[in-house]
């Protein structure tokens, strides 16, 4: 750094996130410290490509100096690693932007998350963020970043010891390459063994052995570079000539995520349209899958050279998969924005999505264990498709698995729901809520479990969407079990003897009574077949949404007037046939009432409409309870 460098060095605090993350990394609970180095690799290699790109518009860019380069440098006198490539480089303000702040969607919660875990998990955690650049802090005390910007008559040095500021200066232009960006880790004191030629050299083929830029070692400062990868391109080989590890490798790096991948599909297609796909479904849930910002991640190449990793080369509900398509088809100086609706992108999006559902119903098939363990991770999304995706509607409701009434701990698949319906019954009942204790209690369930009759248990949000959409599967219809009426009088139940005919003549004033007292809040009183065990319930009326779907709506902001519900009375209940028998005191009877619907709200999970009402309704019954 010369002297007027220094004097206009300016400081800047990490925003509190990198500050966080920071702490986070060099206290840290990640143990495998060697990421590190694929992480700089990674961005290193980004880095060249974004230059490809951007210098097809800008052949300058490149000079006499076109072939992209990694360039690692042991220092170990001065215990120093250097990273270095040729790539685009960062002008002042994408420095600041990219190396002060996280722009990443879902940060905050995965900072929270970890912060509340136990040791091991968190370890886990960080895996699955991928670490990114603030990694390199787990093993550098200070780091330095010069970078020169393609095209630019400046150049920028970032700095910092990673607790809580960082310096940026301009650097002399003399000192520095001539494009791209250089990285020196001070290693710390117990991270010296990264200045080991063997031990980098290991790290690397390990880690980024088919990143798609040459990597080079320099074993000392003054020595010649030695190249330990090739940046041959892994997509561009043949599926026989790839190791099972060569692709686990190559995943790792493509996505972030430490783990192995659960499925990979490697396929070349020719004919109208020439491409390669290279696609990795991870074995391990990405922390922000569920996160709707959360955006696909396959990158595109076009002839080797990266273009993008927006293209958005998946429909949304294959957002999980990770990995590349790289196509002869594009020209290398087509826009961003024309790729996106260019209609090669949407064939070969039509194809690569065929090939991946079709490599998951093999897993189906072949491996009922993997695939369940897949379901479990990203069924929930793939799920999504049946609402967005009428082609392929048909393909993904076959591949759903479900926890249903009857399933115990394990799944159902519709296919076996339809094999084992009951006679005579023509739809495919579900129950849909946020969690699987609180729907196994629900009082609308009792008449269906009475009659051995199999309920989906549907508790991810999106499934109240497909379920109202999807028309049927196998002749069947979607039904839920929290709207309209059961019509369950015609299945017997399971024991008979618990039948008992009510009363008719008192049961239908009392009913006429209550649908009176309470006309304001409902829609209608009726006696109920889907009781057994609870005195009353609510379902929706016939047209319109079920109670979930209400909920949702409500919540979202999405729904002013939800439709009067329906309450249900069992009328064999002890309870109903009591409050039905006290005839002559109009004030018990009202409050009864109102207590009957409050209670079947709170079995809803809901709270009573009037809890002030409630509670002096309670007080006044209780006291005559008492009192007689
Ligand atoms: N060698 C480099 N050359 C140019 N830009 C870089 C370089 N290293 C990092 N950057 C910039 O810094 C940003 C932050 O890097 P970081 O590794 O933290 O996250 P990322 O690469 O965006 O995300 P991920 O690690 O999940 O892929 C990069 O997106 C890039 O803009």
């Amino acid at each position: 750094m010369t002297t007027t460098a220094e004097q206009t060095a300016e400081s800047h605090v990490f925003e509190a996130d990198v500050a966080r993350l920071l702490h986070m990394m060099v206290h840290s609970v990640y143990s495998d410290r060697n990421v590190f180095l694929r992480e700089l690799i990674s961005n290193a290699a980004d880095a060249c490509e974004k230059l490809r790109y951007e210098a097809i518009e800008k052949p300058s860019f490149l000079g006499a100096d076109a072939e992209g380069r990694i360039t690692l440098t042991l220092d170990e006198e001065n215990r120093q690693l250097v990273v270095e490539d040729n790539g685009i480089g960062m002008s002042r303000d994408e420095m600041i932007e990219a190396l002060g702040t996280i722009a990443r969607s879902g940060t905050r919660a995965f900072l929270e998350r970890i912060e509340a875990s136990k040791a091991a998990e968190g370890a886990q955690l960080i895996g699955q963020f991928g670490v990114g650049f603030y990694s390199c802090f787990m093993v550098a005390e200070r780091v330095d970043v010069i970078s020169h910007r393609a095209g630019s008559q400046e150049a920028w040095i970032w700095a910092s010891d990673g607790k809580g500021s960082y310096s940026v200066s301009p650097a002399n232009l003399a000192e520095v390459p001539s494009r791209g960006t250089r990285i020196v880790l001070h290693l710390m004191e117990d991270a010296k063994q990264y200045t080991s030629r063997w031990t980098v050299e290991r790290i690397v083929k390990e880690q980024s052995g088919h990143v798609p830029v040459a990597i080079r070692v320099v074993e000392k400062p003054g020595s010649e570079p030695v190249q330990i990868t090739d940046g041959s391109a892994l997509w561009t080989k043949s599926k026989s000539e790839v190791t099972k590890e060569e692709y686990a490798d190559f995943y790792r790096g493509v996505s972030g995520q430490y783990d192995e991948p659960a499925l990979t599909v490697h396929f070349r297609a020719e004919g109208r349209h020439e491409y390669t796909a290279l696609a990795f479904i991870p074995g391990t849930q990405p922390f922000d899958m569920l996160d709707p910002e959360r955006k696909g991640r396959m990158k595109l190449y076009a002839k080797r050279v990266f273009i993008t990793d927006d293209a958005e080369l998946l429909p949304r509900y294959l957002r999980f998969v990770r990995g590349l398509v790289d196509t002869a088809d594009l020209p290398l100086n087509v826009s961003r924005e024309m790729i996106q609706e260019s209609p090669i992108l949407m064939a070969i999006r039509k194809g690569v999505t065929s090939r991946i559902i079709t490599a998951i119903e093999k897993l189906s098939e072949s491996d009922a264990e993997a695939f369940l363990k897949f379901w479990e991770n990203f069924g929930a999304v793939l799920k999504e498709g049946i609402y967005d995706d009428l082609e392929r509607r048909a393909q993904l409701m076959a591949l759903a698995r479900f926890r249903t009434s009857t399933s115990g701990e394990g799944y159902r698949s519709l296919a076996e729901y339809v094999k084992d319906i009951k006679e005579g019954q023509n739809a495919i009942y579900y129950l849909a809520g946020s969690s699987l204790d609180q729907l196994k209690a629900s009082p609308q369930l009792e008449g269906f479990l009475a009659r051995g009759i199999e309920v989906l248990f549907l508790t991810d949000s999106v499934d109240s969407f497909w379920a109202m959409n999807a028309p049927e599967f196998e002749g069947k219809a979607f039904k839920s079990i929290t709207q309209g009426a059961a019509d369950l009088a015609q299945f017997p139940k399971l024991d008979r003897q618990a039948t008992q005919e009510p009363e008719t003549g008192t049961m239908a004033k009392f009913l006429a009574f209550t649908k009176q007292t309470l006309a304001d809040h409902i829609a209608d009183v009726r006696a109920s077949d889907r009781l057994t065990e609870s005195a009353v319930c609510l379902v929706a009326p016939e047209d319109g949404y079920d109670r979930q779907m209400e909920k949702i709506l409500r919540n979202a902001g999405r729904l002013e007037d939800a439709a009067k519900p329906i309450l249900e009375i069992n009328l064999v209940h002890p309870l109903i046939k009591a409050i039905a028998s006290v005839e002559g005191d109009a004030l018990y009877q009202e409050d009864a009432a109102f207590l009957l619907l409050d209670q079947a709200r709170i079995l809803d999970g809901d709270r009573p409409a009037n809890p002030r009402g409630f509670a002096e309704r309670l007080a006044r019954v209780f006291q005559r309870s008492v009192q007689s």
